[in-house]
Protein backbone atom coordinates (compact mmCIF):
# COMPACT_ATOMS: atom_id res chain seq x y z
CA UNK A 1 0.00 0.00 0.00
CA UNK A 2 1.28 3.41 -0.62
CA UNK A 3 0.14 6.52 1.30
CA UNK A 4 1.01 9.82 -0.04
CA UNK A 5 -0.19 13.07 2.21
CA UNK A 6 0.31 16.48 1.16
CA UNK A 7 3.48 15.17 -0.68
CA UNK A 8 5.50 18.19 -2.42
CA UNK A 9 8.80 18.32 -4.61
CA UNK A 10 10.24 21.68 -5.44
CA UNK A 11 13.62 21.84 -7.12
CA UNK A 12 14.58 25.55 -6.98
CA UNK A 13 11.72 27.86 -8.20
CA UNK A 14 9.69 24.88 -10.01
CA UNK A 15 7.59 23.05 -7.41
CA UNK A 16 7.13 19.41 -9.14
CA UNK A 17 4.86 17.72 -6.88
CA UNK A 18 2.70 19.92 -5.28
CA UNK A 19 0.65 18.81 -1.74
CA UNK A 20 -0.49 15.32 -3.55
CA UNK A 21 -2.55 13.12 -1.60
CA UNK A 22 -3.38 9.76 -2.63
CA UNK A 23 -3.92 6.17 -1.71
CA UNK A 24 -2.82 2.98 -3.69
CA UNK A 25 -4.68 0.33 -2.16
CA UNK A 26 -3.85 -3.71 -2.39
CA UNK A 27 -5.76 -5.86 -4.55
CA UNK A 28 -6.27 -2.70 -7.05
CA UNK A 29 -4.53 -1.29 -9.88
CA UNK A 30 -4.03 2.47 -9.30
CA UNK A 31 -2.94 4.34 -12.78
CA UNK A 32 -1.40 7.24 -12.22
CA UNK A 33 -1.57 9.55 -14.70
CA UNK A 34 -0.73 12.99 -16.11
CA UNK A 35 0.51 14.88 -19.10
CA UNK A 36 4.54 14.54 -19.54
CA UNK A 37 6.19 16.67 -16.78
CA UNK A 38 3.46 16.46 -14.54
CA UNK A 39 5.60 15.20 -11.74
CA UNK A 40 4.76 11.66 -11.83
CA UNK A 41 8.58 10.66 -12.11
CA UNK A 42 9.13 12.41 -8.88
CA UNK A 43 6.70 10.91 -7.33
CA UNK A 44 7.48 7.42 -8.51
CA UNK A 45 10.82 8.96 -7.04
CA UNK A 46 10.07 9.83 -3.38
CA UNK A 47 8.11 6.60 -2.75
CA UNK A 48 11.64 4.59 -3.45
CA UNK A 49 13.80 7.41 -1.27
CA UNK A 50 15.21 8.57 -3.97
CA UNK A 51 14.25 12.10 -3.64
CA UNK A 52 13.10 13.70 -0.09
CA UNK A 53 9.99 15.51 0.01
CA UNK A 54 10.44 19.18 0.51
CA UNK A 55 7.40 19.00 2.49
CA UNK A 56 4.64 16.09 3.23
CA UNK A 57 5.32 12.18 3.24
CA UNK A 58 4.64 9.13 1.11
CA UNK A 59 4.87 6.09 3.22
CA UNK A 60 4.82 2.30 1.98
CA UNK A 61 2.72 0.01 4.47
CA UNK A 62 2.43 3.10 6.82
CA UNK A 63 6.58 3.65 6.69
CA UNK A 64 9.23 5.26 4.45
CA UNK A 65 11.16 3.94 2.24
CA UNK A 66 14.25 4.10 4.23
CA UNK A 67 12.95 2.65 7.35
CA UNK A 68 11.48 -0.48 5.49
CA UNK A 69 13.75 -3.58 6.69
CA UNK A 70 13.21 -5.68 3.87
CA UNK A 71 12.57 -2.93 0.79
CA UNK A 72 12.68 -5.69 -2.43
CA UNK A 73 10.11 -7.64 -0.32
CA UNK A 74 8.14 -4.51 0.25
CA UNK A 75 7.91 -3.10 -2.81
CA UNK A 76 9.15 -4.11 -6.45
CA UNK A 77 9.61 -1.29 -8.88
CA UNK A 78 10.73 -0.41 -12.60
CA UNK A 79 11.45 3.31 -12.96
CA UNK A 80 13.89 3.01 -15.66
CA UNK A 81 14.35 -0.09 -17.60
CA UNK A 82 17.80 1.09 -19.29
CA UNK A 83 19.44 1.04 -16.11
CA UNK A 84 21.04 -2.49 -16.21
CA UNK A 85 24.55 -3.59 -17.13
CA UNK A 86 24.90 -3.80 -20.49
CA UNK A 87 27.48 -6.66 -20.24
CA UNK A 88 25.82 -8.72 -17.96
CA UNK A 89 23.20 -11.27 -19.04
CA UNK A 90 19.46 -10.83 -17.20
CA UNK A 91 20.29 -13.91 -14.93
CA UNK A 92 23.61 -12.57 -13.82
CA UNK A 93 21.97 -9.33 -13.19
CA UNK A 94 18.63 -11.13 -11.40
CA UNK A 95 21.23 -13.52 -9.04
CA UNK A 96 23.17 -10.46 -7.96
CA UNK A 97 20.14 -8.17 -6.55
CA UNK A 98 18.85 -11.65 -4.95
CA UNK A 99 22.12 -12.50 -3.52
CA UNK A 100 22.34 -8.69 -2.10
CA UNK A 101 19.04 -9.00 -0.61
CA UNK A 102 18.85 -12.59 0.88
CA UNK A 103 16.40 -13.85 -1.91
CA UNK A 104 17.44 -17.81 -3.08
CA UNK A 105 18.54 -18.43 -6.67
CA UNK A 106 15.00 -20.64 -7.28
CA UNK A 107 13.31 -17.07 -7.29
CA UNK A 108 15.73 -15.59 -10.05
CA UNK A 109 14.08 -18.91 -12.08
CA UNK A 110 10.91 -18.40 -10.54
CA UNK A 111 10.94 -14.73 -11.84
CA UNK A 112 12.56 -15.50 -15.21
CA UNK A 113 9.97 -17.88 -16.10
CA UNK A 114 7.22 -15.27 -14.66
CA UNK A 115 8.50 -12.63 -17.29
CA UNK A 116 9.12 -15.11 -20.05
CA UNK A 117 12.74 -14.25 -20.33
CA UNK A 118 13.62 -17.98 -20.20
CA UNK A 119 15.12 -17.32 -23.64
CA UNK A 120 16.85 -15.20 -23.38
CA UNK A 121 18.22 -14.75 -19.77
CA UNK A 122 22.01 -15.79 -20.81
CA UNK A 123 22.38 -13.14 -23.58
CA UNK A 124 23.92 -10.11 -22.39
CA UNK A 125 21.35 -7.47 -21.83
CA UNK A 126 23.08 -5.17 -24.10
CA UNK A 127 21.70 -7.15 -27.29
CA UNK A 128 18.12 -6.66 -25.48
CA UNK A 129 14.95 -5.03 -27.45
CA UNK A 130 13.09 -2.72 -25.63
CA UNK A 131 10.07 -5.12 -24.47
CA UNK A 132 13.06 -7.92 -23.11
CA UNK A 133 14.27 -5.18 -20.97
CA UNK A 134 11.22 -3.93 -19.71
CA UNK A 135 10.55 -7.56 -19.16
CA UNK A 136 13.66 -7.68 -17.08
CA UNK A 137 13.15 -4.66 -15.25
CA UNK A 138 9.78 -6.22 -14.22
CA UNK A 139 11.36 -9.75 -13.09
CA UNK A 140 13.72 -7.57 -10.84
CA UNK A 141 10.93 -5.78 -9.11
CA UNK A 142 8.68 -9.05 -8.88
CA UNK A 143 12.20 -10.88 -7.14
CA UNK A 144 11.45 -10.25 -3.52
CA UNK A 145 7.82 -11.35 -3.88
CA UNK A 146 6.61 -7.46 -2.75
CA UNK A 147 3.08 -6.89 -1.74
CA UNK A 148 3.61 -3.64 -4.05
CA UNK A 149 4.32 -3.15 -7.20
CA UNK A 150 5.25 0.18 -8.76
CA UNK A 151 5.90 0.70 -12.52
CA UNK A 152 6.96 4.32 -14.24
CA UNK A 153 5.26 3.81 -17.48
CA UNK A 154 6.08 0.34 -18.24
CA UNK A 155 4.15 -0.19 -21.90
CA UNK A 156 5.53 2.66 -23.54
CA UNK A 157 7.19 1.97 -26.54
CA UNK A 158 6.15 -1.57 -26.68
CA UNK A 159 4.89 -3.80 -29.15
CA UNK A 160 1.25 -4.90 -28.83
CA UNK A 161 2.18 -8.41 -27.41
CA UNK A 162 4.52 -6.56 -25.00
CA UNK A 163 1.42 -4.07 -24.06
CA UNK A 164 -0.83 -6.96 -24.13
CA UNK A 165 1.76 -8.79 -21.53
CA UNK A 166 1.74 -6.14 -19.01
CA UNK A 167 -2.01 -5.47 -18.91
CA UNK A 168 -2.41 -9.26 -17.72
CA UNK A 169 0.56 -8.94 -15.87
CA UNK A 170 -0.80 -6.43 -14.11
CA UNK A 171 -4.49 -7.72 -13.31
CA UNK A 172 -3.18 -10.73 -12.27
CA UNK A 173 -0.88 -9.31 -9.87
CA UNK A 174 -3.95 -7.10 -8.10
CA UNK A 175 -5.85 -10.29 -8.01
CA UNK A 176 -3.00 -11.68 -5.82
CA UNK A 177 -3.59 -9.52 -3.08
CA UNK A 178 -1.18 -7.04 -4.21
CA UNK A 179 -0.99 -2.98 -4.75
CA UNK A 180 -0.53 -2.12 -8.28
CA UNK A 181 1.06 1.41 -9.15
CA UNK A 182 2.07 2.40 -12.52
CA UNK A 183 2.21 5.60 -14.13
CA UNK A 184 1.27 6.91 -17.66
CA UNK A 185 0.43 10.00 -19.89
CA UNK A 186 -2.14 7.87 -21.70
CA UNK A 187 -5.44 7.97 -20.32
CA UNK A 188 -6.94 4.92 -22.64
CA UNK A 189 -3.96 2.79 -22.18
CA UNK A 190 -5.14 3.00 -18.19
CA UNK A 191 -8.43 2.40 -18.78
CA UNK A 192 -7.93 -1.08 -19.99
CA UNK A 193 -5.76 -2.35 -17.27
CA UNK A 194 -6.68 0.29 -13.90
CA UNK A 195 -9.40 0.38 -11.50
CA UNK A 196 -8.90 3.61 -10.44
CA UNK A 197 -6.99 6.10 -11.75
CA UNK A 198 -4.96 9.07 -9.89
CA UNK A 199 -4.62 12.53 -12.48
CA UNK A 200 -2.01 14.85 -11.44
CA UNK A 201 -0.85 18.16 -13.36
CA UNK A 202 1.77 20.36 -12.31
CA UNK A 203 2.07 18.40 -9.38
CA UNK A 204 -0.90 18.63 -8.37
CA UNK A 205 -4.39 15.98 -7.81
CA UNK A 206 -7.07 16.71 -10.32
CA UNK A 207 -8.80 13.71 -9.87
CA UNK A 208 -9.25 10.56 -7.95
CA UNK A 209 -11.88 8.57 -9.03
CA UNK A 210 -12.76 4.89 -10.63
CA UNK A 211 -12.71 4.15 -14.10
CA UNK A 212 -16.40 4.03 -14.60
CA UNK A 213 -16.59 7.03 -12.90
CA UNK A 214 -14.36 9.41 -14.97
CA UNK A 215 -16.66 7.29 -17.70
CA UNK A 216 -19.69 8.67 -15.89
CA UNK A 217 -18.08 12.36 -15.82
CA UNK A 218 -17.17 12.32 -19.72
CA UNK A 219 -20.44 11.28 -20.75
CA UNK A 220 -21.33 14.09 -23.09
CA UNK A 221 -18.22 16.13 -23.46
CA UNK A 222 -18.04 17.11 -26.66
CA UNK A 223 -14.84 17.28 -28.53
CA UNK A 224 -13.23 17.97 -31.60
CA UNK A 225 -10.31 16.43 -33.39
CA UNK A 226 -8.78 18.33 -36.10
CA UNK A 227 -5.58 17.78 -38.34
CA UNK A 228 -4.25 20.79 -40.62
CA UNK A 229 -1.43 22.05 -42.15
CA UNK A 230 -1.15 24.86 -39.65
CA UNK A 231 -2.23 23.94 -36.14
CA UNK A 232 -0.48 26.39 -34.11
CA UNK A 233 -2.31 29.02 -36.06
CA UNK A 234 -5.52 27.57 -35.89
CA UNK A 235 -4.78 26.87 -32.24
CA UNK A 236 -4.06 30.35 -31.22
CA UNK A 237 -7.35 31.30 -33.41
CA UNK A 238 -9.61 28.69 -31.72
CA UNK A 239 -8.52 29.96 -28.51
CA UNK A 240 -9.14 33.32 -29.12
CA UNK A 241 -12.57 32.46 -30.24
CA UNK A 242 -12.95 30.99 -26.70
CA UNK A 243 -12.28 27.47 -27.31
CA UNK A 244 -9.79 25.30 -25.43
CA UNK A 245 -7.25 23.56 -27.68
CA UNK A 246 -4.80 20.46 -26.56
CA UNK A 247 -2.08 19.66 -29.06
CA UNK A 248 -1.73 15.94 -29.71
CA UNK A 249 1.61 13.94 -30.25
CA UNK A 250 0.20 13.11 -33.91
CA UNK A 251 -0.07 17.01 -34.84
CA UNK A 252 -3.79 16.61 -34.59
CA UNK A 253 -5.70 19.37 -32.19
CA UNK A 254 -8.20 18.44 -30.20
CA UNK A 255 -10.81 21.04 -29.10
CA UNK A 256 -13.59 21.56 -26.53
CA UNK A 257 -16.27 24.04 -26.07
CA UNK A 258 -17.23 24.50 -29.81
CA UNK A 259 -18.47 22.13 -33.00
CA UNK A 260 -16.86 20.51 -35.98
CA UNK A 261 -18.77 23.56 -37.82
CA UNK A 262 -16.94 26.31 -36.18
CA UNK A 263 -13.41 24.37 -36.41
CA UNK A 264 -14.03 24.38 -40.10
CA UNK A 265 -15.21 27.71 -40.15
CA UNK A 266 -12.04 29.19 -38.24
CA UNK A 267 -9.81 26.95 -40.25
CA UNK A 268 -11.03 28.35 -43.51
CA UNK A 269 -10.59 32.04 -42.21
CA UNK A 270 -7.00 31.56 -41.15
CA UNK A 271 -5.76 29.76 -44.09
CA UNK A 272 -5.37 26.37 -42.42
CA UNK A 273 -6.14 22.97 -44.94
CA UNK A 274 -7.96 20.47 -43.32
CA UNK A 275 -6.92 17.22 -43.35
CA UNK A 276 -9.08 15.25 -40.87
CA UNK A 277 -11.76 16.86 -38.75
CA UNK A 278 -14.17 14.76 -36.54
CA UNK A 279 -16.43 15.19 -34.12
CA UNK A 280 -15.64 12.31 -30.93
CA UNK A 281 -17.67 10.74 -28.78
CA UNK A 282 -17.81 11.39 -24.66
CA UNK A 283 -14.95 8.87 -23.73
CA UNK A 284 -12.33 8.86 -21.25
CA UNK A 285 -9.86 10.58 -23.48
CA UNK A 286 -12.23 13.63 -22.69
CA UNK A 287 -12.56 12.82 -19.10
CA UNK A 288 -8.75 13.36 -19.13
CA UNK A 289 -8.40 16.30 -21.78
CA UNK A 290 -10.69 17.92 -19.64
CA UNK A 291 -9.35 17.33 -16.22
CA UNK A 292 -5.74 18.23 -17.77
CA UNK A 293 -6.48 21.50 -20.14
CA UNK A 294 -5.17 23.44 -17.31
CA UNK A 295 -1.62 22.36 -17.43
CA UNK A 296 -1.31 21.83 -21.26
CA UNK A 297 0.17 23.90 -24.49
CA UNK A 298 -2.50 25.71 -25.33
CA UNK A 299 -5.22 27.05 -23.17
CA UNK A 300 -7.50 30.29 -23.19
CA UNK A 301 -6.55 33.04 -20.96
CA UNK A 302 -10.10 32.90 -19.55
CA UNK A 303 -12.25 30.46 -19.14
N1 LIG B 1 16.12 16.86 -10.80
C1 LIG B 1 15.34 17.85 -11.24
N2 LIG B 1 15.74 19.14 -11.22
C2 LIG B 1 14.95 20.14 -11.66
N3 LIG B 1 13.71 19.97 -12.13
C3 LIG B 1 13.22 18.70 -12.18
C4 LIG B 1 14.01 17.59 -11.74
N4 LIG B 1 13.26 16.47 -11.90
C5 LIG B 1 12.08 16.85 -12.42
N5 LIG B 1 12.05 18.20 -12.59
C6 LIG B 1 10.92 19.01 -13.10
O1 LIG B 1 9.78 18.64 -12.35
C7 LIG B 1 8.63 18.55 -13.18
C8 LIG B 1 8.02 17.18 -13.07
O2 LIG B 1 8.86 16.21 -13.71
P1 LIG B 1 8.56 14.65 -13.73
O3 LIG B 1 9.69 14.01 -14.48
O4 LIG B 1 8.30 14.16 -12.35
O5 LIG B 1 7.22 14.59 -14.58
P2 LIG B 1 6.52 13.32 -15.24
O6 LIG B 1 5.07 13.46 -14.94
O7 LIG B 1 7.18 12.07 -14.80
O8 LIG B 1 6.75 13.58 -16.77
P3 LIG B 1 7.25 12.61 -17.92
O9 LIG B 1 6.05 11.81 -18.32
O10 LIG B 1 7.67 13.58 -18.97
O11 LIG B 1 8.38 11.80 -17.37
C9 LIG B 1 9.10 18.94 -14.56
O12 LIG B 1 8.85 20.30 -14.75
C10 LIG B 1 10.57 18.64 -14.53
O13 LIG B 1 11.26 19.48 -15.44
Amino acid sequence: MITAEALTKRYGTTTAVDGLSFTADPGTVTGFLGPNGAGKSTTMRMVLGLERPTAGTVLVDGQRYADLEAPLRTIGAMLDARSVHPGRTAFRHLLALARTHGIPRSRVDEVIGLTGLESVAGRRVKGYSLGMGQRLGIAAALLGDPATVMFDEPVNGLDPDGVLWIRSLVRDLAAEGRTVFLSSHLMHELALCADRVVVIGRGRLLADATVAELLERSRGAGLVRVRTTAPDALAQALVRAGAVVTGRPDGALHVRGTSVEEVGAVAGRVGATVLELAAEAGSLEAAYLELTSGSVEYQAGAR
